[in-house]
């Protein structure tokens, strides 16, 4: 069970993710560019050592939500923070850009804020109706806008927000990340340089070559490491000068009454979204993929032990030289329950719930941090899913693992998720703590799901119930509250006004004009806010 929400760090933060593929058009006449909304405007954290359960009927952006957040696919817009890595040691080249534009990324901003007060005086003055609700949507996108450019500048200029000329800030921050990234190359190569020179000793050793060879051929190494570490030192001298300065020339501003407002959206979060494909693939061994189907994702040409090296070795987790290897991969095929003499053996002479056992084995030999797990159990027989279910809750224990599972059974993620998100047509609508979720749903589709599952249980006489109506064309998808068509608690304002996410009672969030069982809350005295 989780902690209170105080002492839950956040590892992934997701603000206002968009997901849109583009449809071909059918002639060079059409007009119109149309898409497939797959994820719309989607706000979550995900804690570290969690699991977050993710739900909803096929086709309603589950999968995309994942592959999105691993950056398999590119998000159309919104964040997406990871915070396993701090943002100074990895040095991405985008916060460059970033502040080397801080000035009229500040224009921007403000122009921004202008217009969502322009709008929200107009929304104000209107009388109830539908162009109000039109106002509320305009309002609403207004809002995002301007949320997210602020976002993007306070998390790393924080207090500076307040100072009049943006410009000497600019410099000196451009000057700090620039030493980060020089800094960051070169610890990456010591780390490259160290792992070739363990992997030449365990193979000079192998070949049982005298000590002193041993000690000839690795002083090559020991002594470029060396030169690389005084070089690294004398740049970590430089980052702590100007870092010392930087704070000099913050503290001017610390009187400001907005100071302390923004300096708390100052945040060592790394965004994904704005990496470039360099700088992801060195990420990506930290934010893993476990797939439905595992023997289409292995490679039926290579046995277990080439299947499981092939990432250790593109990582450089290890060198291709080094024999340490075969020990590390014979204990991660143990620890994921699968025998020793496997290793040589190919996909296809595997049944289906090990083969799902090697393609775990694959993403946990790197060390990940945050696993999406693909409707990892969905194709498997009911004992064998167990089986899975309990190896992938030993592992996060051990590991310290972060998963988002995705699964369209309820049960499935009952039994596996400490928080559960239901999706509908590219939104999340609901997301709460399981037993919360289960007992107290607030919102008409998630009550709906609920009421279809089918039960053993011989005193629970409710009677099971269809979701009636079609699931909408996420392509044209209904305006205001997407679930309308089929909500038997809709009215004018479900048809208009997208509702807005919302914290209902703590930790449990809902898009829904009509929350269901606020009133049974309150007078059973439970928090609502
Ligand atoms: N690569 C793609 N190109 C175009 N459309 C896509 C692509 N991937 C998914 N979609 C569309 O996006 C929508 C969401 O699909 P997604 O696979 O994320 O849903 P899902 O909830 O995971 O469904 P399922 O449980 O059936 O896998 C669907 O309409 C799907 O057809």
């Amino acid at each position: 069970m989780l902690e209170n929400k105080e002492d839950k760090k956040v590892l992934i933060r997701v603000e206002h993710l968009k997901k849109y593929f583009p449809l071909k058009k059918k002639s060079v006449f059409d007009s119109e560019q149309l898409y497939v909304k797959a994820n719309e405007d989607i706000t979550l954290n995900i804690y570290e050592g969690e699991t977050l359960g993710l739900v909803g009927e096929s086709g309603c952006g589950k999968s995309t939500l994942g592959r999105t957040l691993l950056q398999l696919y590119n998000q159309t817009d919104g964040r997406t923070i990871y915070y396993g890595r701090d943002i100074d040691d990895f040095a991405p080249k985008y916060v460059l850009d970033i502040l080397k534009n801080l000035s009229s990324q500040r224009h921007k901003l403000r122009e921004l804020e202008k217009k969502q007060e322009d709008i929200e005086k107009i929304y104000d003055s209107l009388e109830e109706g539908p162009e109000k609700y039109r106002t509320l949507e305009k309002l609403r996108l207004a809002e995002k806008e301007a949320r997210l450019l602020y976002l993007d500048l306070a998390q790393l200029i924080g207090g500076f927000m307040v100072a009049e000329d943006l410009n000497p800030v600019s410099y000196i921050l451009v000057k700090q990340h620039s030493y980060a990234i020089e800094a960051r190359k070169l610890k990456n190569k010591i780390n490259e340089m160290e792992i070739e020179l363990e992997a030449t000793k365990s193979l000079l050793k192998e070949q049982n070559k005298s000590q002193k060879d041993i000690k000839k051929e690795t002083d090559k190494y020991l002594a470029t490491i060396k030169n690389m570490k005084n070089e690294l030192a004398g740049i970590e001298k430089d980052l702590n000068i100007i870092n010392t300065d930087i704070q000099k020339i913050l503290d001017k501003y610390r009187n400001h009454p907005d100071f302390e407002k923004h300096e708390s959206y100052k945040d060592k979060g790394i965004n994904l979204a704005r990496l470039t494909e360099e700088e992801m693939r060195l990420l990506r061994k930290d934010l893993q993929l476990i797939f439905q189907d595992p023997y289409s994702s292995l490679n039926p040409r290579l046995t277990v032990g080439q299947i499981i090296s092939e990432g250790l070795y593109s990582h450089k987790i290890f060198a291709k030289k080094d024999r340490n290897i075969q020990d590390y991969i014979l204990k991660t095929m143990d620890n994921c329950g699968l025998a020793p003499y496997f290793v040589h053996r190919y996909p296809h002479q595997f049944s289906g719930g090990q083969r799902q056992r090697i393609g775990i084995a694959r993403s946990i030999a790197l060390s990940p941090k945050f696993i999406v797990c693909d409707e990892a159990v969905s194709a498997l027989d009911v004992s064998i899913q167990s089986q899975i279910l309990n190896l992938l809750l030993d592992l996060k224990e051990q590991k310290n693992l972060t998963y988002l599972f995705i699964s369209h059974d309820l049960s499935v993620i009952k039994y596996i998720s400490d928080r559960v998100g239901v999706m509908y047509v590219g939104n999340i609508i609901e997301l709460a703590e399981t037993e919360e979720l289960y007992e107290h749903p607030m919102h008409p589709y998630t009550e709906a799901l609920l009421l279809a599952i089918p039960t053993t249980d011989v005193d629970d006489n409710r009677e099971i119930q269809v979701l009636e109506g079609d699931v909408p064309s996420p392509i044209k998808p209904p305006s205001g509250c997407k679930f309308h068509t089929r909500c038997k608690y809709a009215t004018d304002i479900c048809k208009m006004v997208v509702p807005k996410w919302e914290e209902a009672r703590p930790g449990h969030f809902v898009a829904c004009h009509h929350k269901l069982n606020i009133e049974k809350e309150k007078q059973k005295g439970l928090d609502v806010i």
